[in-house]
């Protein structure tokens, strides 16, 4: 019989209690071992990755490559953070996404590679396939969104018409009415009424009402004394933010999420309806007014007047969805480019009056130079109207427009495909495939660039002896450069310094104390929370005394 209490049977219990606390401890040693190892592992990946940063500019992790700096990036001001990159990295870095995404790209702001992208490789680095499968379903096979002879086309158009007397002198004419009959009418209510007015939104709706009259010759009326809403101003904007979207997630993504139907896709698709019913009406009532012999008498010059009385290879009428495409991408380059550079410009002054001082100097220089106002009387600033030939000869307003350009590009970073291998001057090897981004806000800031003073506001950097002189566009980029310059360029300072002079005259812009300022993520470098500004009205005795000063000296 088997006594239970027996030392034996003690001993025999004690022995596997032994071993079982042995083969605990065994096993704890083994998680100890394999946390260590991990631990390890962990510590040894975290220092390759953050030593890969020293010389790549930003810490490369396994699977994941440069995304969690960029996640960190776009949480705080991604335009910064790409120029503090850039500078770390003498002008170029080579952005590693994940594995599965299609965020592989080389970012430069180097000069000399803008100059080997932009015109003397042209060829070899169009706008490419990822970009336009990107924004077509909102720009189609307009200027923007093409290449090659489908680009080649629209621009040949296009830059006839625009360097034509007849439509220089519609785009005065539009201009001029709005900024009188529209733009200071508005803003003179908000002055009396004492309120406080987004100009940012005042402005994009002056360029919307002008680009539309330019491109269509209709106009949406969005520059009303009410500020209405206008659904085709909204689906438009509706449209290019969720276009942006589409540019910060794997291409699968956003496929799949076009396919059922969901999130930003959904609205996306919503906007694009709005836009194409807009358009398509515009169209339909142009052709017909056309067909009829006595409207043809009329001599519309718009953009649409101009594509439709020509016709493609095969020698047929452009079809209706192309003269759709080709007014719409005319709206995105004409409407939010010139509004958020003015908003920037506005800004700027407010921060530095010794600025704005020199402009009102400039402009009563100019304005007391006609015959009536020798003796440097103005009865009235609000009844002056701008001559062309007096905004043509305000230099050191244009170079401050120039400088506001510079700090606050309008198209912040811009978008090629490399077409054949290729090498840039500073050396980066190109494969074929490879996306380029060129980073114009972080040019605007590069020592190397502008010099130590780059991060100043100061006008004078474009001006020798008082007048203004331009600069490299490889350099300042903000129009682009090469074949793919600017078509608007002219005709976009001309509107921003005849509204900016108009406002100057008759107000001090006051932004709003403690307004937040900061830049948006999207096509165009829009102010994330609009600007707040409050209207006073400049004194006569202000305007009188510059009036006066005979020969003043703006620098
Ligand atoms: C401050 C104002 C403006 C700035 C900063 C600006 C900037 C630019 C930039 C950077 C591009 C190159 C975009 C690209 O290819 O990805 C561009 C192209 C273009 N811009 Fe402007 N733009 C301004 C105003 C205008 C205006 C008012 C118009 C016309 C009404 C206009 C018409 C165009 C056109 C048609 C192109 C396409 C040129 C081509 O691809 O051949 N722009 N602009």
């Amino acid at each position: 019989m088997i006594n239970l209490n027996s030392p034996t049977m003690n001993f025999t219990s004690s022995t596997s209690d032994g071993e079982d606390f042995i083969s605990r401890q065994l096993f704890f040693l083994k998680d100890l071992q394999i946390i260590e190892l991990f631990l390890a592992v962990l510590v040894f990946v975290t220092i390759h990755s953050l030593r890969q940063g020293k010389h790549q500019g930003l810490p490369v992790w396994p699977f994941l490559g440069m995304l969690p700096s960029l996640v960190a990036g776009l949480r705080c001001n991604m335009y910064e953070w790409i120029s503090d990159v850039l500078r770390r990295q003498n002008g170029t870095f080579i952005f590693k996404g994940p594995w599965f995404s299609s965020l592989q790209c080389v970012v430069t702001s180097d000069p000399r590679n803008l100059e080997h992208l932009l015109k003397t490789k042209f060829s070899v680095f169009p706008k490419g396939p990822y970009f336009r499968d990107t924004m077509r379903d909102l720009l189609g096979d307009g200027i923007f969104n093409a290449d090659d002879e489908t680009w080649q086309r629209q621009r040949k158009t296009a830059s006839i018409e625009f360097h034509s007397a007849k439509f220089r002198q519609l785009t005065t004419e539009s201009l001029l009415e709005l900024v009188h009959k529209r733009l200071l009418p508005v803003l003179e209510k908000a002055m009396k009424n004492s309120i406080s007015v987004d100009l940012q939104d005042i402005l994009l709706r002056l360029t919307f009402d002008n680009v539309c009259m330019i491109a269509f010759g209709v106009d949406p009326g969005c520059l009303h004394p009410d500020l209405p809403e206008i659904p085709f101003a909204k689906a438009f904007e509706d449209a290019t933010e969720a276009t942006v979207m589409r540019f910060v997630m794997p291409t699968c993504v956003w496929k799949t999420m076009k396919f059922f139907n969901l999130g930003t896709e959904k609205k996306l698709k919503t906007s694009i309806k709005g836009v194409d019913e807009f358009a398509e009406e515009v169209i339909r009532t142009r052709k017909k007014e056309l067909s009829l012999k006595e409207q043809n008498k009329k001599q519309r010059s718009d953009l649409l007047t101009v594509f439709m009385g020509l016709t493609d290879e095969q020698g047929q009428p452009f079809s209706n969805k192309f003269l759709q495409d080709i007014c719409v991408n005319f709206i995105l380059a004409g409407r939010d480019t010139s509004s958020v550079a003015l908003s920037w410009f506005f800004w700027l002054l407010n921060k530095n009056p010794d600025i704005e001082e020199k402009i009102l100097s400039e402009i009563c220089k100019i304005i007391g130079e006609r015959g009536d106002m020798r003796n440097g009387d103005l009865k009235n600033s609000n009844e002056l109207i701008f001559r062309p030939e007096e905004i043509k000869k305000m230099d050191y307003l244009h170079a401050s427009l120039s400088e506001a350009l510079r700090l606050y590009p309008s198209v912040p970073v811009d978008h090629k495909e490399v077409v054949e291998d290729d090498i840039f001057p500073d050396g980066t090897v190109l494969k074929k495939g490879t996306k380029v981004i060129y980073a114009i806000y972080s040019m605007g800031r590069m020592e190397a660039i502008w010099g130590k003073d780059c991060r100043e506001f100061k006008p004078e950097r474009w001006l020798r002896d008082g007048r203004f002189m331009s600069e490299s566009a490889y350099k300042f980029t903000a129009f682009n450069g090469g074949p793919r310059l600017c078509l608007g360029k002219d005709f976009a300072y001309y509107q921003m310094k005849f509204a900016a002079a108009s406002i100057i005259l008759r107000y001090k812009v006051e932004v709003v104390k403690n307004h937040p300022v900061a830049p948006k993520l999207a096509l165009t470098m829009y102010m994330k929370h609009g600007l707040k500004v409050n209207l006073i009205k400049r004194d006569e005795s202000e305007i009188q005394k510059f009036l006066k000063v005979k020969n003043q000296s703006i620098n």
